[in-house]
């Protein structure tokens, strides 16, 4: 008797939709298939996965999985091809695990959110009219700005204590540019479909919304000037509002979607952690500091 061969299980084919990342297209399935999944096949494909997989909570409930399983498969050259049960599956390939699964709906969820605060998205949006204010904002966050007054600032700077701070200002705003940049090449997540790509000054990697740089950059610099300037208690709640207001307004202008402003807080957090374990000063840099002192 010829056993069919079972066929490797993909990953569900709705995730890219799902959580935003590039992906390559599904190749054509060798028997003959268009290659893109139609409508219905996806959540049954997910459900034979779910099926074979480790987590409890992916299982199908008894009420629905019945009822999928009957629905007929649409393309002959797909019926033709038996849907091998769990009991003839020699190598069950990839099943999701408790932590995918979450991650999953957490990301669904994430895309849903982001969507329903994307409320300045365009001019026509809910919140429209409020957009060039949140643009101003995005400015205020922008690397252009700060790189271009740490640089005037260093140049007019008459006292070694406030070189060496903006020195290290300049610092760790390279180094956010070039940590943000390295992630969002890795991870290559979308930007929200409804973001209007109308941004002021960006680089390639600026297509991908994964992590906010606006985000690292804000409590990257808050943090900073908290540590090194004397400020007063009122000017320092307002510099900590400037941070979370320009993350929030990300969401809001449709740029990104909430976890990458999440992510982009805690990594601009720690990037200043980096900054101070590499704090540059006369004694760590000698010939750095020579340059402006002669
Ligand atoms: C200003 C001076 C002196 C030099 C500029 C050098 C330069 C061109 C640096 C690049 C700055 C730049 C384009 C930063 C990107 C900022 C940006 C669009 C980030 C994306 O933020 P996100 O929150 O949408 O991820």
């Amino acid at each position: 008797m010829r056993v069919p061969r079972a066929r490797p299980i993909s990953p569900h084919p709705a995730l890219p939709q799902l959580v935003g990342w590039s992906r390559p297209p599904i190749p054509p399935h060798p028997a003959g298939g268009s290659g893109s999944r139609r409508p219905g096949e996806g959540r049954r494909a997910g459900a034979e996965e779910n099926r074979a997989g480790r987590c409890p909570a992916a299982m199908p409930s008894p009420r629905s999985s019945p009822s999928r399983r009957a629905a007929p498969i649409p393309s002959p050259s797909r019926r033709a091809a038996p849907i091998p049960s769990p009991s003839r599956r020699a190598a069950p390939g990839p099943s999701p695990s408790c932590a995918a699964v979450a991650l999953r709906s957490l990301l669904a969820a994430d895309l849903r959110f982001s969507r329903q605060l994307g409320v300045c998205a365009g001019e026509r949006s809910a919140w429209g009219s409020a957009r060039p204010l949140l643009r101003l904002l995005e400015v205020s966050g922008h690397g252009v700005p700060w790189l271009a007054g740490t640089l005037y600032g260093l140049g007019r700077s008459e006292s070694p204590a406030g070189r060496e701070v903006l020195l290290n200002l300049l610092f760790a705003l390279v180094l956010d540019l070039v940590l943000v940049a390295v992630v969002k090449g890795l991870v290559r997540r979308r930007r929200p479909t409804h973001n209007k790509m109308d941004m002021f000054v960006t680089i390639s990697v600026d297509k991908y919304s994964f992590p906010s740089g606006h985000a690292t950059r804000a409590a990257m610099v808050c943090r900073f000037v908290l540590h090194h300037l004397v400020l007063a208690i009122p000017l320092r709640v307002l510099v900590v509002l400037w941070a979370i207001i320009v993350g929030i307004s990300r969401v809001m202008l449709g740029r990104h979607n909430v976890t990458d402003v999440a992510f982009g807080f805690i990594m601009g957090y720690m990037q200043y952690n980096v900054v101070k374990y590499f704090w540059l000063s006369p004694l760590s840099a000698p010939a750095l500091f020579a340059v402006w002192n002669q």
